[in-house]
């Protein structure tokens, strides 16, 4: 029997608009900001046994493609976006063992908030809870929260290393066995066993302990997607699992043998640590259906190139409207946002880029069912685990049935992805295989 993958789903463009413009919006399009299709995503990943769902975030209307908001709100692309700490109850009542991963950043978190809401979220959801660290993308989100800019890109992961040892240490405050609730001493909690953390770092003070019991999974596992070298010195400390995007198989089986080597670096076990790759499978009846479907994507995504173009001027800060589409970008080019994002863009054209994105170039999976699984299994034989990351910003409800009940039970059927959950908490069903 071969080891089995993982599959998690980014809920790409966060807690936003999704299907407005796609041919099959729902009549309750007016209502995006009701959970009903994040609902419905979240029991067709539950089907599909995924082990996670991760609510991407950012907490700025975006104004660096041509220097004002207009084309980010014009597509609804990073903009609007709800809190989505407050999805999470929602995706957690209508699931019974889905993981839920909500993004909060440490530029915008004081450490004690952070770890008291995402305590009480692993209170509520029994041990489903996971956190994605993130460190900030673009200075309007910095200057939402009393800053000029951001910090300097490595010292915000220096800030993040501080910043998850107050957190980490919050949630192990209390010992498993504080709570006695003993009702003839009486004795609800013992204070021999709840511990100050009296952490007093260059950055963060927090005197502790926190305020409630330590949640089912104790130290809620950690996402991260750091792709520069300090980001990924980061990830190989703290992650219990990574989410990238990686053009190649090579990339994929490079960034992953990296990342293990950072883990034994740090005295962990390589295998604690679920590399996720991004994927975004378009799944039809036939592979010309399939790849028709594609050429009707590409056609739009270069009728609207403005859409691509804003949304990389969001994470890197560089306003992409001043280059020429058909000029290679210089290698000149600088970022204080996503660096590794930025180094694979430097010395291919605006164009090609924007074509490569709406194209979904790269690895493709687009398909059958039966074809697009043959890929999946083919590049992680060839990369060596861990697993799927699969996305679609302005999914529709015919999109989460294609990969959630056509997609995916071919993948179970080839005894490539779980059948059922083993387990209740997060933590150990990444760790099942
Ligand atoms: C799949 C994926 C999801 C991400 N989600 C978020 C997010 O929700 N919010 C955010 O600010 N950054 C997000 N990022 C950005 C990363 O946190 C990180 O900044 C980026 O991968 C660049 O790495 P670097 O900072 O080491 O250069 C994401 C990145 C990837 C690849």
């Amino acid at each position: 029997m071969k080891k089995p993958f993982h599959l998690a789903w980014f809920l790409s463009q966060g807690y936003g608009p999704k299907s407005w413009r796609s041919a099959w919006p729902g009549s309750d399009l007016q209502r995006w900001m009701m959970p009903d299709i994040f609902v419905d995503l979240a029991q067709g990943l539950e089907r599909g046994c995924f082990d996670y769902i991760i609510i991407e975030d950012s907490s700025n209307v975006p104004y660096t493609y041509r220097g004002n908001h207009d084309t980010y709100l014009q597509y609804g692309a990073s903009a609007p976006k709800l809190d989505p700490a407050v999805l999470v109850p929602y995706l957690a009542m209508a699931t019974k063992n889905l993981g839920i991963v909500p993004t909060l950043s440490v530029s915008e978190y004081p450490p004690y908030l952070l770890a008291r809401l995402v305590n009480s979220l692993d209170h509520v959801t029994e041990g489903r809870i996971g956190w994605n660290c993130v460190t900030g993308s673009n200075d309007g989100a910095a200057q939402n929260y009393g800053h000029e800019k951001h910090r300097p890109h490595d010292e915000r992961y220096d800030v993040a290393d501080e910043f998850a040892e107050v957190v980490t240490k919050l949630w192990e405050a209390w010992e498993p066995d504080a709570v006695v609730l003993d009702r003839e001493k009486p004795m609800f909690a013992d204070g021999s066993k709840v511990h100050p953390i009296n952490y007093e770092g260059k950055y963060f003070k927090c005197r502790g302990p926190i305020n409630a019991p330590r949640s089912p999974q104790g130290r809620v596992p950690i996402c991260q997607a750091g792709g520069s070298p300090r980001g990924q010195r980061f990830a190989s400390r703290w992650a219990d699992t990574i989410i990238t995007n990686a053009p190649t198989v090579e990339h994929m089986k490079a960034y992953r043998e990296e990342v293990r080597q950072g883990a034994v670096a740090a005295g962990r076990n390589p295998d604690d640590i679920k590399v996720l790759f991004l994927a975004q499978p378009l799944i039809d009846v036939s592979m010309e259906a399939a790849r028709d479907r594609r050429r009707l994507e590409e056609v739009d995504g270069m009728k609207h190139i403005d859409s691509t173009l804003s949304s990389m001027s969001r994470i890197t800060g560089i306003d992409f409207s001043k280059f020429d589409l058909d000029e290679p970008l210089p290698p000149t080019l600088t970022t204080n946002g996503h660096q590794s994002t930025l180094a694979k863009w430097i010395g291919k054209t605006p164009r090609a880029l924007a074509r490569t994105a709406t194209a979904k170039q790269g690895i493709d999976f687009t398909g059958t069912p039966d074809h697009v699984a043959g890929v999946m299994q083919e590049i992680m034989e060839e990369v060596g685990g861990d697993g799927f990351l699969m996305f679609n910003p302005y999914f529709d409800r015919r999109y989460v049935m294609e990969v959630c009940d056509g997609l995916v039970p071919e993948l179970q059927r080839r005894g490539l992805t779980r059948k059922a959950y083993a387990h209740k908490h997060l933590r150990d069903n990444l760790l099942e295989f």
